[in-house]
């Protein structure tokens, strides 16, 4: 296959930039997550803060009222701005200068949360990355795919991906109708599962990073926070990308010899995140 890429350390390598020495808060990108609803605000704590262990200078969290104090306590660093609405969103509004914005983990798919993504995506002009319920509103909705921004990265697991794309009947169908999928929307596509892929239009790279410890609950809400959090650094969409599924990976590599495979929890993502970027200094 043309621009097939095996993604190791050396392409991981070619793509991580230093943090300057003088950068602050302010230029280190500010993120928004949205997301969570009722019994799933977890999932924006996860997202949220793996996005400021990822190098993110400020990150505000999104979310219905229900969330607010769960949020604050669970994350001091992060801020939070709430919807009018308790239970789920509404709307998404704000009035901050951002980076780059992260949708979609625990919100959840009623009307309400339907139209708050409908009007989002009118308005947004803001990199993004589209995750969970983001991505099952759009399979419910394909004529919205035309609003993204152009190379918003979308981070669908496999029967996310299949709501998006339809059904394939062979691994290299699958690569293909996602490699059409990418030209046809010009966006950055992460089909996560053992191993990940990340597609952009005709190229394709193969993670080497990761192991079972991943398949846990909130791995992939950690995920989007990664990536969110290199989007807001001035990182190019598909950058952001395969740095972010490899450092993903590497925290499960480097935890597995030290706590096994059954206790690791997306927590220990976020934990193992700092020597993972360690593997590439
Ligand atoms: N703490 C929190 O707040 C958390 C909140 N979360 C939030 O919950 C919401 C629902 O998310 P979700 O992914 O569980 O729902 P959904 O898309 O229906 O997928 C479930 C079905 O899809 C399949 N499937 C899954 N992975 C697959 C794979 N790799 N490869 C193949 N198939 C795969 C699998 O089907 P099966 O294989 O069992 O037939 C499974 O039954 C979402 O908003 C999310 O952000 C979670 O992040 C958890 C922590
Ligand atoms: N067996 C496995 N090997 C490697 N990576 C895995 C494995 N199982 C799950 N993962 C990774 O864990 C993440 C799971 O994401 P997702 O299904 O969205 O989780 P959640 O919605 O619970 O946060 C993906 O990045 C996926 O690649
Ligand atoms: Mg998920």
């Amino acid at each position: 296959m043309e621009n097939y890429i095996l993604l190791d350390k050396t392409v991981a390598l070619q793509r991580i930039k230093p943090i300057p020495e003088n950068t602050h808060k302010g230029t280190q990108g500010h993120v928004m997550i949205v997301g969570g609803s009722y019994g799933k605000i977890g999932s924006v704590c996860l997202s949220a803060k793996a996005c400021l262990k990822a190098g993110a200078g400020l990150v505000t969290a999104y979310v219905p009222k229900c969330g607010y104090e769960i949020v604050q306590t669970v994350v001091p660093e992060v801020m939070v701005l709430t919807d009018d609405y308790t239970d789920h969103i509404t709307s998404v509004n704000h009035k901050l200068t951002l980076n780059a914005i992260g949708i979609g983990m625990g919100m959840g798919q009623n009307a309400d949360v339907q139209q708050a993504m409908f009007h989002f995506l009118k308005m947004n002009t803001v990199p993004m990355v589209i995750d969970a319920d983001g991505l099952n509103i759009l399979s419910e909705n394909k004529e919205w795919l035309e609003m993204l921004p152009k190379q918003t990265v979308l981070t669908p697991h496999l029967k996310e991906l299949e709501r998006l794309i339809g059904a394939w009947n062979s691994h290299s169908e699958m690569l293909e109708k996602v490699q059409s999928f990418s030209v046809a929307f010009n966006v950055v596509v992460i089909a996560k599962g053992a191993p990940t892929f990340i597609v952009y239009k005709t190229s394709v790279f193969e993670n080497t990073t990761g192991n079972q410890a991943l398949a846990t609950a909130g791995s992939g809400d950690v995920l989007t926070g990664i990536v969110t959090g290199l989007l807001a650094q001035q990182y190019n969409p598909l950058d952001a990308a395969v740095l972010g599924v490899y450092l993903h990976g590497m925290t499960a590599d480097i935890a597995a010899p030290e706590i096994g495979y059954h206790a690791f929890i997306a927590s220990d993502i976020i934990n193992y995140l700092g020597k993972a970027f360690l593997t590439l200094e």
